[in-house]
């Protein structure tokens, strides 16, 4: 036995010191920005314009930084490059030089910072030795090398710890997603700092870590090109709102605040939608066919138009009926380019067919002025009643909602649907509140009906500008995410799970990124969407032609090998063809299969869930169908305290837990056509534990008569 202490204890303590130097500046700091936020009050109190616009400026920049430096407090500093010039340089969540200016830690997304996820044994980059220092708070607490030039070691250097990137996957997970600033991989780095311009495409199998790319790439882009996104520039789209909870932690533990992240269901201001239409209904809500449908569904008259105009002018009595009104509706289109910018010529048209009732009379009045008939109408409150509602300024709910009655959405459809689609979709808007392919709908219906003429623009009131300011000088700035408005415009666009877009989706998201710099993740083996070619052209549509750029991830990092690999020999069954991740860590737990009689599946999932909350210290998902979900959440009740959750099969994506039960996998594959996909997903979800249970011996057997695709896939 020897008292010497361990190499480990050795240089745990050195790189204690470099961290306590850190901190200690990183308070000098964060003092200084108080200091320069208590400047900015100051001036507002000189009370000019100037002195305020200084101080919004002054508190804006300092909130900003002291909320970087709140959020980038624990584990600030994650690693160490020792480079073969004799240089060590720490990589940190965020950049802090020393009194001198001199760097104390490197932030993770500078240009310095890279060799730290690219250098290999193979390349070195000039990195003799790699090390990520693992924290708890402020207390270094291990250490992880990688000696990739032992040529240029210099002589005593330690190497110490287990790899860092096994020890972080093996680690339990929690409710929401962390950042993996201090392991991402060289495939994942060459993603994330990508060159901004045009399209980024990202594809990968199950847990490659498309999700955390994406947003690390968000983090990356923000610092090099802060001035281009800040604000809300920056849109990050995941398909639901549990997958938005999940992630919602990522960017603020990377020091980023004021990214708008958004369900699909939740893109429009004051609407949340999240109930899901059935497969075959969604596919008709998200295809291309129902906008020609909703574009003759903006120009039909409101139902409550009224049918009948009648007037007194001259001591004549002038009536338009409902023939005259059709006739002078079909003018005023003619005329208009959208229903609500067209009131106007909707006005000219009823006078014109005013005009030309006295002109049919046997005897018109010769006294009669054209342009001084149409003034005095004009100024007639029963006349601008009438036209308020017989061309009524609408909203998209509104029109859609007209839909709901068949046979004017029958009118609509003409021969672009059929009948039993007609009714499905009747029957649909009927229900309470929108679904999420209905937003889609509701935002196209907006664009093509336009705005009414002389809308008042979007002036900054008053009370705007003090919720800003109560924002920016409260302690810790609460995350008020900003409302998607329709006529925002992003300049950075993130889609993940974009495979499931439909193309009604893709035409609402161009609409907000005419000009913006798109990153689209995905993976087209967990695609729910069957008409792959459709919703590619609706991308090329939303995207627009500029250059794209293509990175393939090839590592799952979620799954035990032992769990992925029954994932993948499902697909396999139904797709042979398809080139699937490898994952790396095993772990010795066989996933478990359970065929069960269908009386006793309540009970087999209760005890199923209470044997993974016991055997893992993260989190257990319970998978079913979307038909199945609120009853084998019932069967559930009282399970878990916060750890359990029960998904539906396509709420599952995205998301992740430690142990996952999947309940009824052919029920999942008999949901939707591309169900075998879907089931793909449910089965990627855990980290861990796996367990399968059926009524149904044979659930991982395509139908004998189902072609198998041998295709391989690409996402767009
Ligand atoms: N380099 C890495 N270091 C540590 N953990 C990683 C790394 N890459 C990915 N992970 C982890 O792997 C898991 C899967 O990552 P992520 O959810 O981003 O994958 P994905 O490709 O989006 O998966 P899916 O398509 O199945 O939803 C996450 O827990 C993530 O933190």
């Amino acid at each position: 036995m020897t008292d010497r202490p361990s190499a480990l204890t050795t240089e745990i303590a050195a790189e204690q010191r470099h961290v306590d130097e850190v901190y200690a500046r990183l308070e000098e700091v964060r003092s200084g920005t108080s200091a320069v936020e208590a400047e900015g009050h100051l001036r507002a109190q000189l009370g000019n314009e100037g002195a305020l616009y200084e101080r919004d400026v002054l508190v804006h920049n300092a909130a900003r930084r002291r909320a970087a430096l709140d959020r980038g407090y624990d584990g600030l500093v994650f690693g160490r490059l020792d480079l073969r010039t004799g240089e060590a340089r720490h990589i940190g969540r965020l950049g802090v030089l020393d009194a001198k200016y001199e760097p104390l830690v490197v932030d993770w997304r500078a240009p310095a910072a890279a060799p730290f996820y690219r250098a290999t044994s193979e390349d070195p980059l000039d990195v003799v030795r790699r090390r990520v220092i693992h924290s708890s708070g402020t207390r270094v607490v291990g250490l992880s090398d990688d000696l990739l030039d032992p040529s240029a070691a210099p002589e005593g250097m330690a190497v110490v710890g287990e790899g860092a990137l096994m020890a972080t996957l093996a680690r339990a997970r929690g409710t929401a997603m962390r950042d993996i600033v201090a392991t991402i991989q060289r495939e994942q780095d060459e993603a994330i700092r990508a060159p901004a311009a045009g399209t980024t495409i990202i594809e990968g199998g199950p847990g490659t870590g498309k999700t955390a790319v994406a947003l690390h790439r968000v983090a990356y882009l923000l610092y090099s090109d802060r001035n281009r996104y800040a604000g809300d520039g920056v849109l990050v789209l995941g398909p639901s709102p549990t997958f938005v909870r999940y992630i919602d932690q990522v960017l603020p533990s990377l020091g980023e605040e004021g990214v708008v992240l958004r369900s699909l269901g939740t893109m429009l201001t004051g609407v949340e939608a999240t109930r899901r239409d059935d497969a075959a209904l969604a596919a008709v809500k998200g295809g291309l066919r129902i906008r020609r449908v909703l574009t003759r569904l903006v120009w039909q008259p409101a139902p409550t138009a009224p049918q009948r105009f009648r007037a007194v002018y001259g001591g004549e009595v002038l009536i338009l009926d409902a023939a005259a009104l059709s006739a002078a509706r079909k003018a005023a289109r003619r005329r208009g380019a959208v229903p609500n910018g067209s009131q106007g010529q909707a006005r000219t048209a009823l006078l014109d067919a005013l005009w030309n009732v006295s002109r049919g009379w046997a005897e018109p009045p010769e006294h009669w002025e054209r342009e001084e008939f149409d003034a005095e109408m004009r100024e007639r409150t029963e006349f601008q009643e009438f036209v308020a509602a017989w061309w009524p300024i609408v909203d998209a709910e509104q029109v859609l909602r007209w839909a709901a009655d068949r046979s004017r959405l029958a009118r609509s459809a003409g021969s672009d649907l059929t009948r039993d689609e007609v009714a499905a979709l009747a029957t649909s808007f009927r229900a309470d509140g929108w679904s999420v392919a209905d937003i889609a709908l509701l935002d196209e219906i907006k664009a093509l009906l336009g705005k009414p003429p002389r809308s008042a623009a979007r002036r900054r009131r008053p009370e705007d500008w003090e919720m800003q300011e109560i924002r920016l000088s409260s302690d810790r700035p609460e995350r008020a995410p900003a409302p998607v408005d329709e006529d925002e415009e992003f300049s950075l666009i993130v889609v993940d799970e974009a495979q499931d877009l439909s193309p009604m989706q893709w035409r609402m998201l161009g609409r907000r990124g005419k000009y913006a710099s798109w990153t689209l993740v995905g993976d087209p083996a967990q695609s729910a969407w069957e008409d792959a070619a459709e919703a590619t052209t609706a991308m090329d549509a939303a995207v627009g032609t500029r250059l794209r750029r293509r990175y393939l991830l090839t590592t799952n990092y979620r799954n035990s090998a032992e769990i992925f690999e029954l994932a993948a020999r499902v697909l396999r069954r139904w797709e042979p063809g398809l080139d699937l991740p490898t994952a790396v860590r095993k772990t010795g737990a066989e996933p478990s299969e359970r065929v069960v009689p269908s009386g006793s599946l309540p009970e087999a999932t209760r005890a199923a869930a209470r044997e993974l909350l016991d055997d893992v210290e993260g989190t257990v998902g319970v998978v079913t169908t979307a038909r199945a979900r609120d009853e084998v959440a019932g069967w559930l009740e009282g399970l878990g305290a916060g750890r359990l959750q029960v998904v539906d099969s396509i709420e599952a994506k995205g998301l992740e837990y430690d142990g996952v039960v999947v309940v009824e996998p052919a029920g999942i594959i008999g949901e939707s056509s591309a169900g075998h996909r879907v089931l793909y997903v449910s089965l990627s979800r855990a980290t861990h534990r796996l367990v399968v249970l059926t009524t149904d011996p044979e659930w991982a057997e395509p139908p004998s008569d189902r072609p198998r695709s041998s295709e391989p896939l690409s996402l767009f």
